[in-house]
C-alpha cells in the first residue's frame, strides 16, 4: 500500500520565502497559480508577449512577465505549458536563467522521462501532477477540498526538494485529498495510459460506439444520448462515490446481470488493446509519434478532433445540455 500524505504531512514553510513562477495560465497554470497564492505563497506569472492569457492573469492580479523574466525572478519554475513545447521554451528562456539551488518544476513527467529536456545539475528538479484537470484543481480548492495528485523527485540538489514539492502540492490543494509519491517514469506512463485508454481516449470510444450503434439500429438520438453519455455519468458517479458493488446496488437485478456478462465481453475485447497502448507508451513509440506530429504541425490530431467536433452526439448533445439548466456549469 503506497503511503498517502495530507496536509499535516507536508510544510508550506519551504515555500513561504520563495517566488514561485507558473510558466503558464492554461488548464493547470491558473489553477495552480490562484491556489498557490491563496495558500500564501509568493506567485508570479510568465507568458509569452501576445498570450491570450496575459489580460486574464493581470485582471487576477498577478504580475506577468515574459517566460526567461519569470525564471529570473523565481527560486521555483513551474512549466506549465503544453508538453510539445516545453523543450524549445525551456532551452531559450528558462534554462539560462536558471540559478544554483532553484527548483524546476512540472504536472507531467513526459519531458524529463522521454529526455527532452535534461535540467541542469544545480537545481532541484520535482513534478506535481494533479490527478485532474486544472478547472477543477481550482473549484475544489475554492470549496476547501482538493483534488488528489502525485509528486515525484528527479534531482534533489538542495536536499530539500521532496519538502519543497509536497510544500508545492499542498499549496495547490493536493494533500486535502491525497498525495503519492511517485517516480516521472510512473507518472508519465500511467497518466499518458490513464488518458489514452481509460479516460478521454476510452471514454470516449465507449460513447461514440455505443451512440451510433443505437442510432444506426434506428432508435432516436436524443435516447441514445440519455443512454450512452448522460446516463454513464450518473454510473461512473456512483462507482467513484461507492465503488463497483455500490453501483451495483443501486441499479436493477436486470442491468446488473447485463452488466456482468455483456461488459465481460467488452472488458475482454479492450483488454489486448489496453496492453498494446501501455506497450507502445512504455517504449517511446506514442512519445515519438506525439513528437513528431508536432513537427509536422499536427495534420493527424487536428484532422480527428474536427471530425469528432462533428460527431452527431456532440449536436445533440448541444441541445439536450441547454435543456438542463442544472447543468450550467462555470465556464471553462
Ligand atoms: N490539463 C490538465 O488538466 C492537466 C495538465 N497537466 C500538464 O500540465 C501542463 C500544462 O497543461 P495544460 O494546463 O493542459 O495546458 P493548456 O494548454 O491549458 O495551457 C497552456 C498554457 O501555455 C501557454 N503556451 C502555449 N504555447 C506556448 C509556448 N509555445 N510557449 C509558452 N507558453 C505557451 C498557453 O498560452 P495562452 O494562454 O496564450 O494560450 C497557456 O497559457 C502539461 O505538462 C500537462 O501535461 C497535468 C495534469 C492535468
Ligand atoms: C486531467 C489529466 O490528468 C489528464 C487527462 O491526464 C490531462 O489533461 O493531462
Amino acid at each position: 500500500m503506497a503511503n498517502i500524505y495530507y496536509d499535516e504531512d507536508a510544510s508550506l514553510d519551504y515555500l513561504k520565502d520563495k517566488t514561485v513562477a507558473i510558466i503558464g495560465y492554461g488548464s493547470q497554470g491558473h489553477a495552480h497559480a490562484l491556489n498557490l497564492r491563496d495558500s500564501g505563497i509568493k506567485v508570479i506569472v510568465g507568458l509569452l508577449a501576445g498570450s491570450r492569457s496575459i489580460e486574464k492573469a493581470k485582471a487576477e492580479g498577478f504580475e506577468v512577465y515574459t517566460p526567461d523574466e519569470a525564471a529570473k525572478r523565481a527560486d521555483v519554475v513551474m512549466i506549465l505549458t503544453p508538453d510539445t513545447v516545453q523543450p524549445q521554451l525551456f532551452y531559450s528562456a528558462i534554462l539560462p536563467n536558471l540559478d544554483e539551488g532553484n527548483a524546476l518544476a512540472f504536472a507531467h513527467g513526459f519531458n524529463i522521462h522521454f529526455g527532452q529536456i535534461v535540467p541542469p545539475a544545480y537545481v532541484d528538479v520535482f513534478l506535481v501532477a494533479p490527478k485532474g484537470p486544472g478547472h477543477l484543481v481550482r473549484w475544489m480548492y475554492e470549496e476547501g477540498k482538493g483534488v488528489p495528485g502525485l509528486f515525484a523527485v528527479y534531482q534533489d540538489f538542495t536536499g530539500n526538494a521532496r519538502e519543497v514539492a509536497m510544500a508545492y502540492a499542498k499549496g495547490i490543494g493536493c494533500t486535502r485529498a491525497g498525495l503519492i509519491e511517485t517516480t516521472f517514469k510512473e507518472e508519465t506512463e500511467t497518466d499518458l495510459f490513464g488518458e489514452q485508454a481509460v479516460l478521454c481516449g476510452g471514454a470516449t470510444a465507449l460513447i461514440k460506439a455505443g451512440f451510433e450503434t443505437l442510432i444506426e439500429a434506428g432508435y432516436q438520438p436524443e435516447v441514445a444520448y440519455f443512454e450512452c453519455l448522460h446516463e454513464l455519468k450518473l454510473i461512473v458517479d456512483l462507482i467513484y462515490q461507492y465503488g463497483i458493488s455500490g453501483m451495483r446496488y443501486s441499479i436493477s437485478d436486470t442491468a446488473r446481470y447485463g452488466d456482468v456478462t455483456r461488459g465481460k465481453r467488452v472488458y475482454e475485447a479492450v483488454k489486448p488493446i489496453y496492453k498494446k497502448i501501455l506497450e507502445e507508451i512504455q517504449e517511446g513509440e506514442f512519445a515519438k509519434e506525439w513528437i513528431l506530429e508536432n513537427v509536422a504541425n499536427r495534420p493527424h490530431f487536428n484532422a480527428l478532433v474536427k471530425k469528432d467536433e462533428e460527431h452527431p452526439v456532440e449536436k445533440v448533445g448541444k441541445e439536450l445540455r441547454k435543456m438542463m439548466p442544472w447543468l450550467g456549469g462555470k465556464s471553462l
